[in-house]
C-alpha cells in the first residue's frame, strides 16, 4: 500500500504545482493569520480551484467559529477541514455534522499520557494527525518543524489512516515511517528554505523518500 503524503502550508501556484506534479495526495492551505503560510480566503479559493481533482484540498483552521467555517466552506469548498487548535471531540463532531465535510483533527503528542485522548477523537474525526506539541512561547500551534518522540507510538494501536507529522524531512521520513508503521505523513517546514517558503526540490524529495524511492 502506497504511503499517503500531505504537503501543508502551500501558498503559491508554483509550489502547489510542484506538490501536485510530485504526486502529493493532499495539499494543505493554512488560514491562520499568525502563520507565515497564511492564505486569505480568496487566495485559498484560487489555490483550491487549481488543485481540484488532482489532490484532496485541505483547509487548516485553528479553533474556528461557525461563521469562519461557513465562509470557508462556501468560498473555498475544501475536500477536508483540518482542525489544529483545542477543539474538543464534541466540537469536532459538531463541525463534521454541521458542515458536511470530512474532518482531520490534529493532536499534539509529547508524552505517553497524550495517547489516552486519541480514541475519543478517532470516534468522531475522519482522520487523526499526530504532531509535536508547540513550544510554550510559540505563536502557532503547528508548523514549527519539531518532531515528537516516535517511540511513544511504536507499539500503540492507532486508528487506521492516522497521519504522522511534526519535524519530518526528506532525510527523516523513511525512518519515521519504518519506526511508527504508519502509512500517511504530513510535512511543512521540512520542505521549506525558510518559514513559509516552500522548495519544489525538497517537496519532490520528500514524496520520493516517503514512498521508498
Ligand atoms: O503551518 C503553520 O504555520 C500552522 C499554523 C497554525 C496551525 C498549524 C500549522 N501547521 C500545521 C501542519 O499541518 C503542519 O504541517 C504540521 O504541524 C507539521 O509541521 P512541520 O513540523 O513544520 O512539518
Amino acid at each position: 500500500m502506497s504511503v499517503l503524503v500531505k504537503i501543508c502550508g502551500l501558498s503559491t501556484e508554483a509550489t502547489l504545482d510542484a506538490a501536485l506534479a510530485a504526486g502529493a495526495d493532499l495539499v494543505g492551505l493554512v488560514h491562520f493569520p499568525k502563520s507565515p503560510r497564511h492564505v486569505d480566503l480568496d487566495r485559498a479559493r484560487a489555490l483550491a480551484e487549481r488543485a481540484r481533482g488532482r489532490a484532496e484540498r485541505v483547509v487548516l483552521l485553528v479553533d474556528p467559529d461557525d461563521a469562519l467555517l461557513a465562509a470557508v466552506v462556501e468560498r473555498v469548498a475544501p475536500d477536508v477541514i483540518q482542525l489544529h487548535g483545542h477543539e474538543t471531540p464534541a466540537r469536532v463532531a459538531a463541525i463534521r455534522a454541521r458542515f458536511g465535510r470530512p474532518v482531520m483533527k490534529a493532536l499534539g503528542i509529547a508524552t505517553a499520557a497524550d495517547l489516552a485522548g486519541l480514541p475519543a477523537y478517532a470516534a468522531v474525526a475522519d482522520r487523526l494527525l499526530l504532531d509535536a506539541k508547540p513550544p510554550a512561547d510559540a505563536d502557532r500551534p503547528g508548523g514549527n518543524g519539531l518532531a515528537f518522540d516516535w517511540s511513544l507510538i511504536e507499539r500503540a494501536e492507532l486508528a487506521p489512516g492516522t497521519m504522522l507529522s511534526g519535524g519530518l524531512t526528506p532525510e527523516s521520513v523513511a525512518e519515521a515511517l519504518a519506526r511508527t508503521r504508519l502509512r500517511a505523513v504530513d510535512v511543512s517546514s521540512g520542505v521549506e528554505t525558510s518559514p513559509g517558503i516552500k522548495c519544489p526540490d525538497r517537496i519532490a524529495a520528500f514524496i520520493r523518500a516517503a514512498r521508498g524511492g
